[in-house]
């Protein structure tokens, strides 16, 4: 049994008090979306899924910003879907932050607990239910495969955090951790999902500034963190996309774990005939 957190939004109505301590920031070159802004009265919902709330907490936008869609899922009890992608071309991560779900794929079922992870490759047949006594909550990370001549695409992945042995930044003790889902060497993978993990007082001890995109979505803990010219607390719950080459740092602020499920977009050219961004 996992002795993992994960967090898993409230839902419900806000407070009225919640105007005062808004957190929320938008920029061209980062967004952070607060755990408090998932909440009933923001909630979407997708065709072809059952009693399922979905907080979409990054999308592709205009072609400056991020090229993934992140989705935070309430899947009640009986709820999911048999034909959850629409689009034959996307690729899927599925992270289980609450609950238990069934997911069928490529004609395999497997029950997904908390910290249990699922790629799904474009073009594949998946279905997930819950068959839980109680909600469930399930972050879908979705984007477009970018095929290579002379590469196939991936098999679907099945997993969960607690088989995967971390691996420890260099030259950090220990305190500032990564656990793949998805094998770094294997290039057939244009997107790998991570999650980071650092003890109390753990860094990222300079600006990271790299061409990937991110999406982190804080699973435990509290931090402060560098996004391009600015330091904002986040905690759990607390969702971030930065844009490529967004300046990136951290410091844990304790007491206990800073960890988040980590997106990044991953071992492929550039689109050199892409139009100029629209700003
Ligand atoms: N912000 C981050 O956690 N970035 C990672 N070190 C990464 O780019 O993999």
């Amino acid at each position: 049994m996992s002795s993992r957190v994960y967090h898993v939004p409230q839902g419900g109505l806000p407070p009225q008090t919640d105007l005062l301590g808004g957190r929320a920031v938008f920029t061209n070159a980062y967004a952070v979306i607060p755990s408090g802004v998932q909440r009933d009265i923001v909630v979407s919902h997708l065709p072809h899924w059952d009693d399922t709330r979905v907080w979409v907490l990054a999308r592709p936008l205009s072609g400056f910003a991020e090229t993934f869609s992140h989705y935070l899922m309430d899947i009640a009890p009986g709820g999911g879907s048999d034909m959850p992608e629409p689009d034959d071309d996307a690729e899927g991560a599925l992270f289980v932050a609450g609950g238990k779900l069934v997911l069928e794929v490529a004609g395999r079922e497997r029950e997904l607990r908390p910290g249990g992870f699922a790629y799904v490759p474009p073009g594949c047949v998946w279905r997930i239910r819950n068959r839980g006594p109680g909600p469930a909550q399930l972050h879908w990370i979705r984007k477009l495969y970018q095929r290579v001549p002379g590469l196939s695409a991936p098999e679907a992945i099945l997993t969960n955090e607690d088989s995967i042995e971390p691996v420890a930044m260099p030259g950090t003790e220990g305190r500032w951790a990564t656990t793949r889902f998805i094998d770094p060497a294997d290039m057939r993978h244009d997107m790998h999902i991570n999650v980071v993990t650092f003890e109390p007082g753990g860094t990222i001890p300079f600006e990271e500034t790299h061409v990937m995109e991110h999406g982190l979505y804080v699973l435990e803990g509290k931090a402060v963190y560098r996004l391009n010219r600015d330091w904002v607390e986040v905690e759990a719950g607390d969702y971030m996309w930065l844009r490529a080459f967004c300046p990136q740092a951290c410091y844990a602020g304790g007491p206990g774990r800073f960890r988040y499920l980590l997106y990044k977009d991953v071992n492929r050219h550039m689109n050199l005939r892409q139009g100029p961004p629209l700003i």
